[in-house]
């Protein structure tokens, strides 16, 4: 309930320990006739990977775009609990959502800043800290204290995760200049630089090779397991999604058809026909196919 003198974008009620990080209620998301997001809700919890799964189209991104403040939501309350805060994502814009209610997020493309260095990328995420050290003016020019500090800090949370994700010793590259998979490293690295409690990765193993999946699975299990944060996840790779996901939801058409762990949900038989359509079996995903072949094995 909120009242007259509250801030419109702060819900009054306190969360609880069992308040999940993520509430999605309702989300409607429409552009013209066309209806993107049907009445999803969803949870996602802190110190887990929750995956978003589903075709083509299905209204994976839309979901991002609504949560990250892309798009207002045509309907429907998105709930996040940011240490006991709980914002109400659809009112607000999305530098808010970044900076206080500490949403980060990737995208499809990746979208580092290719001519500076690994680890000014990691610093340049952290402008804000830096900027509030400065007292918002020429207070880095002239060397504050406070601004000194802070950079000192920012520089060491940079070369943290640059150990994590085995770049330490290539910090000085131009970030446009590493492999690929690396690329997608560092921007998860990047975002996790800005202390988020969710993170929210847009088909992260895109382009991936086998070995680069595996590093990208052990740095996410690093990222839960290690920092609590909640991971939201869009992948079509299912050897990613089964393999580190805690909770999966799948959508189609816009609509949730199925939300459960992996093995219910790869076992689904919505979730098997909408990747099946009616007659196009090359696009089931291969774990999913290779499941399928074994049961019809079994069976036969
Ligand atoms: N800004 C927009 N204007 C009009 N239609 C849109 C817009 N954004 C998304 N859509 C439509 O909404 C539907 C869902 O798109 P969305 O990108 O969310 O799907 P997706 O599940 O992420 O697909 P993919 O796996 O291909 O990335 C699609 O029909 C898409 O064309």
């Amino acid at each position: 309930m909120i009242g007259l003198f509250d801030d419109p974008r702060v819900a009054t009620d306190a969360a609880t320990a069992d308040t999940p990080l993520l509430t999605v209620e309702h989300l409607t998301m429409r552009f013209g006739g066309l209806v993107a997001i049907d009445d999803v809700s969803l949870v996602a919890r802190k110190g887990e990977i929750t995956a978003i799964i589903g075709p083509n189209g299905a209204g994976k991104t839309t979901v991002f775009n609504c949560l990250t403040g892309f798009y207002k939501p045509t309907v429907g309350r998105l709930t996040l609990n940011c240490e006991g805060t709980l914002f109400y994502l659809e009112r607000m814009e999305d530098f808010r959502i970044t900076h206080e209610a500490r949403v980060a997020r990737t995208f499809q493309n990746i979208r580092l800043f290719p001519a500076m260095s690994v680890l000014e990328n990691l610093v340049v995420a952290q402008h804000n800290k830096l900027m509030r050290a400065s007292g918002m003016t020429f207070g880095g020019l002239i060397g504050l204290k406070s601004y000194r500090d802070a950079e000192r800090d920012a520089v060491e949370k940079a070369r943290y995760w640059l150990e994590r994700i085995n770049l330490a010793d290539r910090a000085d590259w131009n970030a446009g200049n590493l492999p690929y998979g690396d690329q997608r490293r560092l921007e998860i690295a990047r975002a996790m630089c800005t202390d988020p409690v969710m993170l929210c990765l847009d088909e992260p193993a895109a382009g991936l090779n086998p070995r680069e999946s595996l590093e990208l699975n052990t740095l996410l299990q690093f990222v839960r397991d290690e920092h609590g944060v909640g991971v939201l996840l869009i992948e079509h790779d299912m050897s990613v999604v089964m393999g580190i996901s805690d909770h999966v939801i799948v959508l189609d058409y816009g609509r949730k058809i199925a939300d459960g762990d992996p093995e219910a949900v790869r076992n689904d038989p919505k979730v098997i026909k909408a990747y099946l359509g009616e007659d196009e079996e090359e696009e089931l995903p291969p774990e999913i196919a290779a499941d399928i072949e074994k049961k019809t094995g079994e069976g036969a």
